[in-house]
């Protein structure tokens, strides 16, 4: 456990690379997102898909009638004088803007709804994967690049996804519906007003291409300052930073990186702003390209086109305006949101590798005998087993403590029981059924583990307690407390069991802390518990202090003590000696002092230090 905390630790310096700590997957990847596999997440959702096409369709079918209406009104009422048709067809228009605008609130309503929906139907679906990633992955992982994939990549892609698509569909069906209004009234200025088309799409899809490649490295610097910040802002970062008088560099790196995004933000804004403008700008022209057209039209014989048929063209073609502008826009977005999308499929699709059981098996009683047989086990992408053929039983109720050299295993070998890891060969046991087959449920019940670095959220006491069983009553709160040797000092804070812990549980001792996550680690009253003993790191008084209530807590149960202290094995059942991920020798304290081994070796040298001490 140390050494990987160390590891994650040393990151922590952000400032120099930004990049310490990769992430498992290859963020170069450039992954083609299928489109299909985007409208997937939206197909559950049809009847909604369905309303705001409906909606869309129809609200763009009524924004065609007013050009119609102004043609009349041009064309008959006011050269006939009609009043009557002429108040008709004015009342008329009033009612088709109000139409049209309610519909589009509707249709905004139910569009946004549905974008959120399948936001939060993602969100979740990635945290809960997330939750069932093995401890491999978060090795492997910034932190800070997940929290920023929840945050940044969702959060862009909600804005994209519930704007886009919907404006996609009105878009489109504006531009149809016009263009074939357009084609009615007059088809030879309709040609001309086309002409333009396959070069605002060339252009759309240029644009999006660079957009594209845009987002990648802005999603990604993101994800850089998210980790900067958890990491060296967090206690153990300011604490690091602090004390190694890298404040200052840390800001400038800081500094330095939020430069870069906002280079970033710059460019994925502009991105194709020069084209869109450029798009405007013919298109703003346009009409004035059909009166000359018209114009030239109307010198010959029978060509002639009414002043209502050109107003209403033009009125029609200046509808075409924003959704044909907004088109080429949406183009773009949607190839920023694939980019997205892209990056939390990435996540969806990690294998995982602890998978729960489909029919999982429980034991009849939980009683706690755990046996490991001939158990090797590799990290990956190292050369060498970190364990191999490792065999031990621990009885149910019996103690086994685990020594060895710093290196040698004894973290990981615990680490196989409550299944952190799979082991690649033999097995683990517990009263009989192999952890694989068991139901996470029914694992964490049978197995508690308290850490050599205690992890508290920021909440009160009792919460953190609760952690472990959501609906522990009080009683049993202090009960398990009293076993940890923690209740007097917990009772005695002003607040009680309601005082919040702090970042970490900073506002603790070291000693407060590990005494905290025994009596949370008892609470579901597990038969077998895994302690990884961090006394080495406190002192003699709270080292006592924590024994007394580790020993406290293991009457009746099996423990299994990864021991660094040698002076707190002596009373085991069983050692084992661990040297290079193998058992070199196993027997109880004297059998193995008797030896005159690893062991013997092992307490000499601890002898000496806890003398010179
Ligand atoms: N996540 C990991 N990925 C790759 N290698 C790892 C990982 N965790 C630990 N190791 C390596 O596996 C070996 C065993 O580590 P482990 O933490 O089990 O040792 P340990 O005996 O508990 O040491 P210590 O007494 O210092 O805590 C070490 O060489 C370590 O560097």
């Amino acid at each position: 456990m140390s050494t990987e905390d160390t590891r994650t630790g040393e990151a922590g310096s952000t400032g120099e690379a930004g990049d310490t700590g990769e992430s498992a997957t290859a963020e170069d990847a450039n992954p083609r997102v299928p489109l299909r596999r985007v409208l997937g997440l939206f197909l559950p959702h049809r009847s909604a898909l369905l309303l705001v096409g409906a909606l869309v369709v129809i609200s763009a079918l009524i924004s065609l009638v007013n050009p119609f209406l102004i043609r009349e009104i041009m064309d008959v009422a006011l050269p006939e004088q009609r009043t009557g048709l002429l108040s008709a067809l004015a009342a008329g228009m009033v009612v088709v803007a109000i139409a049209n605008s309610s519909f589009n609130v509707w249709q905004s309503y139910v569009s946004t709804k549905l974008g959120q929906r399948v936001m939060h139907e993602l969100r979740s679906a990635v945290y809960r994967h997330l939750q069932r990633m093995s401890l491999d992955f978060f090795t492997r992982t910034r932190t800070g690049e997940v929290q920023s994939r929840i945050a940044n990549d969702i959060g862009d892609m909600q804005a994209t996804v519930t704007t886009s698509a919907t404006s996609l569909v009105s878009d489109v069906t504006i531009v149809i519906a016009t263009v074939t209004a357009m084609a009615v009234l007059d088809w030879r200025l309709t040609i001309a007003s086309l002409i333009m088309v396959p070069f605002f799409i060339w252009v759309s899809r240029r644009v999006g291409t660079q957009r594209r490649r845009i987002t990648r490295a802005r999603q990604r610097q993101h994800a850089t300052i998210s980790t900067m910040v958890h990491e060296s802002l967090s206690v153990s970062g300011v604490l690091l930073g602090h004390t190694m008088g890298r404040s200052r560099s840390l800001a400038d790196g800081f500094s330095h990186e939020s430069a870069k995004l906002s280079d970033l933000e710059l460019r994925s804004t502009m991105a194709g702003r020069w084209a869109q403008s450029t798009t405007w700008i013919v298109l703003a022209s346009m009409p004035a390209v059909i009166y000359w057209v018209a114009g030239m039209a109307g010198r010959g014989e029978n060509t002639a086109i009414s002043i209502g048929t050109l107003v209403a063209f033009t009125t029609l073609q200046q509808n075409l305006l924003r959704p044909a502008v907004s088109l080429l826009e949406v183009g773009v977005e949607i190839q920023t949101s694939l980019e997205l999308f892209g990056r939390i499929f990435e996540y969806l699709d990690l294998p995982v590798e602890v998978p729960e059981p489909e029919h999982p098996r429980a034991p009849d009683r939980l009683r706690g005998e755990v046996r490991i047989r001939d158990a090797r086990f590799s990290y990956r992408g190292l050369p060498e087993p970190t364990l191999s053929g490792i065999e031990v039983t621990v009885p149910a109720g019996k103690s086994l403590a685990i020594v060895g050299e710093t290196g040698s295993g004894k973290t990981t070998l615990s680490y196989l029981i409550p299944r952190l890891y799979d082991v690649d060969a033999g097995s683990v046991t517990i009263d009989g059924v192999d952890v694989r087959e068991m139901s996470f449920e029914t694992l964490a019940a049978a197995v508690g583990i308290v850490f050599q670095e205690t992890y508290l959220f920021h909440t009160t006491v009792a919460e953190n307690l609760r952690f472990a069983k959501p609906d522990a009553t009080d009683a049993e709160l202090e009960a398990a407390a009293r076993i940890a040797h923690i209740h007097d000092h917990v009772a005695a804070l002003p607040d009680g069991y309601d005082t919040v812990v702090g970042e970490r549980g900073y506002r603790f001792s070291g000693g407060e802390k590990q005494r905290l996550a025994i009596a949370r680690a008892v609470l579901r009253d597990p038969p077998v518990l895994v302690l990884d003993e961090a006394t080495s790191a406190l002192d003699t008084q709270t080292e006592q202090a924590v024994q007394q209530a580790i020993d406290a807590v293991s009457a009746g149960r099996t423990t299994i003590t990864i021991a660094h202290r040698l002076s707190t094995v002596r009373d085991a059942d069983e050692i084992i000696v661990l040297d290079g991920g193998e058992i070199v020798e196993r027997g109880t304290h004297g059998e193995l002092l008797a030896l005159g081994g690893h062991y013997a070796a092992l307490v000499d040298r601890d002898a000496n230090v806890t003398e010179a001490a």
